[in-house]
């Protein structure tokens, strides 16, 4: 079998006596998207820069196609690409320039005027680096990342600073080096990136990973390990979550439950959460005394779990 395109295992790094990555495990597979996902300051762009080789662990074990990183850097250079979140270029160069250059150094590879075209690069291809937008750098650093056509590719917060269009130019980019095989580790903050684009998730927070899988299991997955049907809505704040238990119990189950049944949360001012017995009924006795107190509730969803519910559940903030 393959090694697969990143093994993380037990990793720690800290700075000052502080570990900000702290026990960090993880696998990213060939053909695959794998998202780093957490809030700013959880480690994300600190584990894969030791996958870069950029910095060196202090603890635990990282691989990338069975090699390290540090000590294979040599081997490792011409079949990883990377695409860092300042966008690590040279700024004295003009863009079209700098992205020919990074091509001629490998062996095969891509039609610099086939990407140039993909990402938008034309409209600044004569501008020196230094000149570039936020948005503009980061297309052409993904572009510099991927022309030698690498094996495994870091993208470290990819879409950050883009408008709409770009981003979706981005994510059709991605998905199409997963269908040649690529294995790509994305580090996000933005979840519906997570939920667009990845396979797998490692949700991170405080140098830990907090929960992990296939996007799709996550979303689907209630905390308590069944399927999700929680029901969420977002009305008025501080509701009487109490009056709320009482008008819902007796919903939910043949012979009716007691209120207790009902796990009622705010977890944020105006975003409500129901847990438990959720059926047809917990719908009408919601919404019905919500109607008697004149309230209009939106974005009631029941099992739907966003990576932001999710993060949610687990730390009781919100990613963001
Ligand atoms: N060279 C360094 N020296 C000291 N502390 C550092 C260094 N690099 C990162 N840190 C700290 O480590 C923690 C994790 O940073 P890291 O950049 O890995 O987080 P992140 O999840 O990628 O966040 P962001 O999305 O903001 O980049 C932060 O508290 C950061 O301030």
């Amino acid at each position: 079998m393959p090694a697969p395109a990143v093994l993380v295992h037990d990793l720690v790094k800290r700075y000052d006596g502080r570990a900000v990555v702290d026990g960090v495990s993880l696998t990213a597979e060939l053909g695959a998207i794998t998202a780093v996902l957490g809030p700013n300051g959880a480690g994300k762009t600190t584990t894969v820069e030791c996958c870069e080789g950029l910095r060196s662990p202090d603890a635990g074990r990282v691989e990338v196609l069975g090699l390290d990183p540090l000590t294979d850097a040599r081997d490792l250079r011409p079949r990883v690409g990377v695409m860092l979140q300042d966008g690590g270029l040279p700024t004295g160069v003009r863009a079209l320039e700098m992205l020919r250059h990074v091509a001629s150094m490998y062996a095969r590879p891509r039609d610099v005027g086939e990407l140039t075209e993909r990402l938008g690069l034309e409209s600044f291809a004569r501008t020196t680096v230094r000149r570039l937008s936020g948005g503009q750098r980061q297309r052409l650093a993904l572009a510099a990342a991927i022309v030698g056509r690498p094996e495994v590719v870091f993208l470290d917060e990819p879409s950050a600073g883009m408008d709409p269009q770009s981003r979706h130019a981005v994510w059709e980019l991605v998905r199409e080096l997963r269908a040649e095989g690529v294995g790509i580790v994305l580090t996000t903050h933005l979840m519906d990136e997570a939920e667009d684009l990845a396979d797998h998730v490692y949700v991170v927070d405080h140098g830990k990973v907090i929960a992990a899988g296939a996007t799709r299991d996550l979303l689907e997955t209630g905390a308590d390990g069944e399927a999700d049907r929680t029901v969420r809505f977002e009305a008025t704040p501080a509701l009487d979550l109490g009056g709320l238990r009482a008008a819902l119990a007796g919903t939910g189950v043949p012979d009716g439950v007691a209120p207790g049944a009902w796990a009622i949360a705010e977890p944020q001012p105006g975003s409500y959460t129901l847990t438990g017995p959720a059926d047809p009924a917990t719908l009408v006795a919601l919404t019905t005394w919500l109607a008697a107190r004149g309230v209009l509730a939106s974005r009631v969803t029941v099992g739907r779990r966003t990576l932001e519910d999710v993060f949610l559940d687990l730390t009781g903030r919100h990613l963001r």
